[in-house]
């Protein structure tokens, strides 16, 4: 620890410091670098106050974070030694005209070494909910104060910069929602795999691509055998944890690249990009395998469940339309009922 974090090993803090740093955090400001929007705004405080030096400064609960510094560099400040930590306990601006004349701000860091400042002026950046997550400051090394209109201007601005931390705020959580929407709008809630329309919508995509790229494609039609048998004998619950654990199973074991679907009640479907049908073969069989070898257990009795699997594919050269892959995975699918269940056709 250095010398001046033992001498001032503590700092004020406002009677909302919980809610202030909820608000801080909320406001993702410390997640981000601050942007050129972020740097014009210090410049110009910078500039209409006459100063050479300014910045952004966000105050956590132990450190106070400075984001697009003018005329310094500068990372971070354990609070104890940053000027801002009295500025969050104000209303409006915070002065310390010179700093060696002030117990506040005599003992500091950036007073007492390189830049060595002298003079500090700063306002608080409130939340619209009124909570102070940081400053936008000037400093100078030699003594001094803003004139009215000076404050004034470095409080408008100040605004601005609370006005762009909320809005990059409110972009961010709007991604995020819309980004959860078309993932509950695109995923089959019991499996986990995408629901129909959103593995339909794929296979268009994904056979549109193939034939541009004149690559394979494979598909692989998945039914549960028998699975009436284990709603009648063991419930529609037991059936649904069943299905659920293979939904995760075949999760679990596509590539990021394979769109892996729920195409209607216990009939799944995993699409192959780029894969010829020898490697889609084999993929079902390792997945069929894996299907069999799954232990799902009613109380204490265990409940045997496998998988016929169907592949249908188009190599390189004949890229045909959706419909007919489909259909090719069917019929291969059909056949592997037809030929015992538990098998790959
Ligand atoms: N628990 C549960 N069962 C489902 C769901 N969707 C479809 N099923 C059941 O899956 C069973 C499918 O039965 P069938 O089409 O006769 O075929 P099967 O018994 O699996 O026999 P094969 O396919 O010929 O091996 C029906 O009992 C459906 O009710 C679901 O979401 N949850």
């Amino acid at each position: 620890m250095a010398a001046a974090e033992q001498i001032f090993p503590t700092f004020p803090q406002p009677a909302d410091e919980q809610a202030r740093l909820a608000a801080l955090h909320r406001s993702a400001a410390l997640d981000h670098a601050a942007g050129p929007d972020f740097l014009f705004l210090t410049e110009l405080a910078a500039r209409l106050c006459g100063v050479p030096y300014a910045f952004i400064a966000l105050v956590d609960a132990e450190r106070t974070w400075t984001r697009a510094c003018v005329g310094l560099q500068l990372d971070s400040l354990p609070r104890s030694q940053s000027y801002c930590a009295w500025t969050v306990l104000g209303e409006t601006l915070t002065e310390f005209p010179d700093t060696l004349a002030d117990p506040r701000s005599a003992g500091l860091a950036l007073t007492t070494a390189a830049p060595f400042v002298r003079r500090y002026s700063a306002v608080p950046l409130r939340t619209s909910e009124g909570h102070p997550i940081g400053t936008l400051c000037v400093l100078d090394s030699r003594p001094g104060g803003l004139t009215p209109e000076q404050r004034d201007m470095l409080a408008r601005l100040a605004r601005q910069v609370i006005a762009l931390i909320e809005a990059r705020a409110n972009e961010a959580a709007l991604r995020q929602s819309l980004q959860r929407l078309e993932e509950l709008a695109t995923t089959d809630e019991l499996t986990g795999l995408h629901n129909r329309r959103s593995l339909l919508h794929r296979l268009k995509f994904e056979v549109a691509r193939a034939r541009r790229f004149r690559a394979p494609l494979a598909a692989v039609m998945i039914d549960l055998d028998h699975f009436k048998r284990v709603n009648d004998e063991h419930g529609h619950a037991m059936g649904d944890k069943v299905l659920a654990a293979i939904g995760k199973l075949i999760r679990d074991n596509v590539r990021v690249i394979d769109v892996a679907g729920r195409y209607g009640g216990e009939e799944l479907c995993v699409l192959l990009p780029n894969t010829p049908r020898e490697g889609a073969l084999k993929m079902a069989e390792t997945l069929r395998a894996r299907v069999e070898a799954l232990v799902h257990m009613d109380g204490a009795r265990r409940v045997p469940v496998t998988a016929s699997f169907g592949v249908g594919a188009f190599d390189h050269m004949g890229v045909d339309d959706a419909d007919s892959l489909l259909r090719a995975a069917d019929e291969a699918l059909y056949r592997a009922k037809q030929n015992g269940r538990n098998r790959v056709e």
